[in-house]
């Protein structure tokens, strides 16, 4: 398989990295003339291996026949409308954790409108670009509904140090990776008000709770969102200080401003899952509290007192 990376930002430049374990890689980052000394402003400290092309020119990138897209949700539909033709005979594999607010669907059906002959496939689960980058141990799961195709991906994709699970619940990986952005925002806030460990753990496991009713309503399995694209990738995303989503919260819980630069995939995913409850009748009670907090219309002791206020009910 001749693979390229579309979107030279952390974790486009670490799979890239990564990838080059195996064979030549391209990536492709619109900004590609801004880089110094093969160096991605968005990951310090590390620089492309040899075996990595780095291009500013799309064309040269879409000469794949494995396309690896990872950028912003928010981005992902712009930049396939502007794509050339000939997507459909590739393996198309989306690595962005989202769910697009316009169409209220994650990454595989944006791939699946723009190539409908396609099979799209997910990577995605617990991993800081850092960390990928430097070669440490990381556990991922492939998804992808078409099984042949799932088990070339999981071959071609795995490196000695990334070593990847392969699923046929697109769904369900796409909706875990997404929503546990939301509950991470929700743990950054409650541990930067102060409101501590006890809390935060309550909110991890109220908040599974709420990714596993909403991912099942649109027909993900119960399994999926308990393995490492769900409760793998809460995990790390609640506790970590890597994870921007959670240094987000942490400034929202203690007042403080936060780089409107930084990719927080988080806020725009809360709006969508609770147009997504709304919808459709699903109660998504921490959903709609990170929705309304990002946006300004709630404080995070109201988000509290709300969520501590709401009806005592069965586990
Ligand atoms: N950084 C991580 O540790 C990590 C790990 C796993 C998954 N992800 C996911 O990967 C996705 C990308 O995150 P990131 O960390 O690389 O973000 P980032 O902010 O580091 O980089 C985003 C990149 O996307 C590019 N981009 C944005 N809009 C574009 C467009 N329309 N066309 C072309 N390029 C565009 C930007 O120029 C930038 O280089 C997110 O969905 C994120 O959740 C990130
Ligand atoms: O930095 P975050 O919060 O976007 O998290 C990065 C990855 O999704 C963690 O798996």
């Amino acid at each position: 398989m001749k693979v390229a990376v579309l979107g030279g930002g952390a974790f486009g430049t670490a799979l890239a990295v990564s990838l080059a374990a195996n064979g030549p890689v391209t990536l492709w980052a619109r900004n590609a003339g801004a880089w110094r000394d093969r160096t991605c402003p968005k990951l310090e400290g590390v620089t492309l291996p040899g075996r990595v092309t780095l291009t500013g020119d799309v064309a040269e990138a879409l000469t794949a026949d494995t396309l690896l897209f990872a950028l912003p949700m928010q981005s992902l539909a712009g930049l396939l409308d502007g794509l050339p033709e000939g997507l459909e005979g590739k393996a198309l594999v989306a690595c962005c954790k989202g769910i697009d607010l316009t169409r209220l669907t994650g990454p595989a059906a944006i791939l699946a409108e723009r190539a409908p002959a396609a099979m799209p496939a997910i990577l995605t689960g617990p991993s800081f670009a850092a960390d990928i980058a430097r070669g440490l141990p990381t556990a991922l799961t492939l998804a992808c509904a078409d099984e042949a195709m799932g088990k070339a991906l999981q071959q071609a994709l795995s490196t000695p140090a990334l070593r990847l699970y392969r699923s046929r619940d697109v769904i369900g990986a796409e909706l875990g990776g997404a929503l546990k952005n939301v509950v991470a925002i929700a743990c950054g806030a409650c541990i930067g008000a102060g409101l501590g460990d006890s809390a935060r753990a309550a909110l991890m496991t109220r908040g599974f709770a709420e990714m596993t009713r909403l991912a099942v309503h649109l027909g993900a399995e119960p399994e999926t969102l308990a393995g490492l694209s769900g409760l793998g990738d809460l995990t790390l995303t609640c506790t970590s200080d890597l994870s921007r989503n959670y240094r987000f919260g942490l400034a929202l819980g203690r007042g403080e401003a936060f780089d409107a630069g930084t990719t927080v995939e988080g806020a725009a995913t809360a709006q969508a899952a609770e147009a997504l409850g709304r919808r459709d009748g699903i109660p998504l009670p921490i959903c709609g509290t990170v929705s309304r907090l990002t946006e300004g219309t709630l404080t995070v002791p109201e988000a509290m007192d709300q969520l501590l206020a709401r009806p005592l009910k069965e586990e």
